[in-house]
């Protein structure tokens, strides 16, 4: 059984391995349109890993594995200095992951298969409808259409092709994408991308939580964040009861959505009413923030002249090396997910992952969902993601 013609193995050994683990899979590879951010690319993940665990409860596409796509020049991280594709690994507990859905690195698929190139069967580009509501009405459909001008990124990977691409209209529950993979019935790497479009069947549901629950954050990263907050904000409990975490989105929500954030000015009142108001015997604020240097400065020297202490994550020389934008945003939602009290943004992705982390923490939900208002207007209640078990 050595058979090295096909690349697959090289060994005796290794052709076991590789009909244990590669011959009778088959690959989901998925990716999302570039300008899209972690926080969302998160949960565009649990879309698909809650879609492959289901069909698999159900006994179909058996055979499938997920492949996790590489985190790769993703816009907001700007100085992030390695432009090389990041494995999930670096962020997550794979082990984790595993435990709710049969996932893989793309790299550990080469490293199984032993080939240098990899050719994808099928991309499916799914594409939105101009119309959502045509007649009136939002219907779950798709329709496969005829040009396709759709050029594959490969997460920077030079050795990956495609034998066909297909551009398919796509509106409604993920769910319905195996009917797509029906077209191609034996292909063996078939890959979704703008796997942003298709959305969760059932939000916010058991099997929702659940998974979110098995995006752990890697042991290095949790440690990293747990010791600042023990040693900068002198908690040392998962539930602290002595800072407030802000999120203080800025950069394009500043400039686009004037509507609904707030200027400097109004960031500054609203900390010190809630400060007063909800942790009146605490003195410490915790900041996470995509704000230029200039206006984290201002925010600072406001709060501190009111009488707080401020505190932002700020990498030490040997972290400013190593860590890239994506580490330290993590590291900052780690600290938000365990404050006494949270503050976010708007409709900011970024947020929301840090209210579903405190959710599954189990602080009372008041301290949560809230938001930072515009100086003037409107300022509707965040909706409230509660956890269910
Ligand atoms: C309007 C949309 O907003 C969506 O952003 P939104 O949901 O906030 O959240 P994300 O999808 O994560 O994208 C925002 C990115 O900006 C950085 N960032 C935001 N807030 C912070 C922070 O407090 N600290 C640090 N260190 N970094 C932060 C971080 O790299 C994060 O992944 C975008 O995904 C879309 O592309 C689009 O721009």
């Amino acid at each position: 059984a050595i058979n090295t013609e096909n690349g697959y193995c090289v060994s005796k050994d290794s052709c076991e391995e590789t009909k244990n683990t590669l011959s009778d899979k088959k690959w989901l590879f998925y990716d999302v349109n570039p300008p899209e951010g972690f926080n969302l690319r998160r949960d565009v993940y649990m879309r698909f890993a809650i879609l492959l665990s289901n069909e698999q409860k159900r006994g179909k596409l058996q055979e499938f594995g997920l492949v996790l796509p590489p985190w790769y020049k993703l816009y907001h991280w700007k100085t992030t200095k390695k432009r090389e594709p990041i494995p999930w690994g670096n962020f997550f507990d794979i082990e984790s992951l595993k435990s709710f859905a049969p996932v893989v690195e793309l790299y550990e698929i080469f490293e199984k298969s032993l080939k240098k190139q990899l050719i994808i069967d099928t991309i499916y580009v799914l594409q939105n409808y101009e119309n959502p509501f045509e007649n009136d009405l939002f219907e779950d459909k798709w329709e496969v259409q005829e040009e396709c001008p759709y050029v594959p990124q490969y997460w920077g990977y030079g050795n990956i092709t495609a034998n066909e691409i297909i551009c398919v209209k796509f509106q409604g529950k993920i769910s319905m994408l195996p009917e797509l993979f029906q077209l191609h019935r034996n292909d063996k790497f078939i890959m979704v991308a703008q796997g942003e479009i298709p959305l969760h069947d059932n939000y916010g549901d058991r099997t929702y939580w659940k998974c979110r629950k098995s995006m752990k954050f890697n042991k290095k990263l949790t440690e990293i964040a747990f010791n600042y907050v023990k040693e900068k904000l002198n908690c040392d409990t998962e539930l602290c009861k002595n800072y407030l975490g802000v999120h203080w989105r800025r950069q394009d929500f500043a400039k686009y959505r004037s509507k609904d954030v707030p200027t400097t000015s109004g960031t500054v009142k609203q900390i010190q009413n809630i400060m007063q108001n909800k942790l009146p015997h605490v003195q410490t604020v915790f900041i996470a923030t995509d704000a230029s240097a200039k206006e984290r400065e201002i925010l600072q020297n406001n709060l501190e002249t009111l009488g707080y202490n401020v505190h932002y994550y700020v990498p030490n020389i040997a972290e400013v090396t190593e860590f890239d934008d994506g580490t330290i945003a993590i590291l900052e939602q780690i600290i938000c997910s365990h404050a006494a009290f949270f503050v976010g943004t708007h409709e900011s992705t970024f947020t929301f992952r840090i209210q579903e982390e405190r959710e599954l923490l189990g602080f009372p939900s008041d301290t949560t969902f809230n938001r930072l208002c515009p100086d003037k207007g409107n300022c509707e209640k965040p909706s409230r993601w509660t956890v269910v078990n």
